[in-house]
């Protein structure tokens, strides 16, 4: 593979990057979710998680941020087609809304479950 292969794929981390570092200083309700990923991971830390639910927990942190740089994609680029009020604009927004909503609640059922036993053992032995 030449190396302007390797190149290209190097500038797509690079455009990742730059896009998540965006989401984080622009969006508020990503800043909200990678606080709460960072608090799960610490917690996770301090309990004994097994690699199993390592891979759950990481699972959610992944869908919900992805899913939350989704809907701001999608808020974007709504907003670049008009910032008037349009039935269809505010439909395509509430629906990425739902979409990181069922995640996010989702990921605090998960961290409950895994996360409230082990508390519990925490502070009984
Ligand atoms: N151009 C529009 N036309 C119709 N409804 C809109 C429009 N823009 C936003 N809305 C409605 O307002 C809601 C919030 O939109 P907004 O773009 O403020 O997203 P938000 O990310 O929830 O806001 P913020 O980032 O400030 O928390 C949308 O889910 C939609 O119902």
């Amino acid at each position: 593979m030449s190396g302007n292969f390797w190149k290209k794929r190097a500038k797509a981390f690079v455009y990742a990057w730059h896009g998540l570092k965006s989401l984080i200083k622009e969006e508020h309700n990503a800043r909200i979710h990678v606080v709460a990923a960072i608090v799960a991971i610490v917690v996770g830390c301090c309990v004994d998680l097994s690699p199993m639910e390592w891979c759950v927990i990481l699972i959610c942190i992944g869908m919900v941020v992805s899913a939350e740089a989704m809907n701001s994609a999608v808020e974007a680029l709504a907003d670049r087609i008009t910032r008037d009020f349009d039935p269809i604009i505010g439909k395509a927004k509430d629906y990425g809304a739902a979409a990181v909503t069922i995640l996010a609640v989702v990921a605090v059922a998960v961290g409950l479950i895994i996360f409230i036993p082990k508390i519990i053992n925490l502070f009984i032995c």
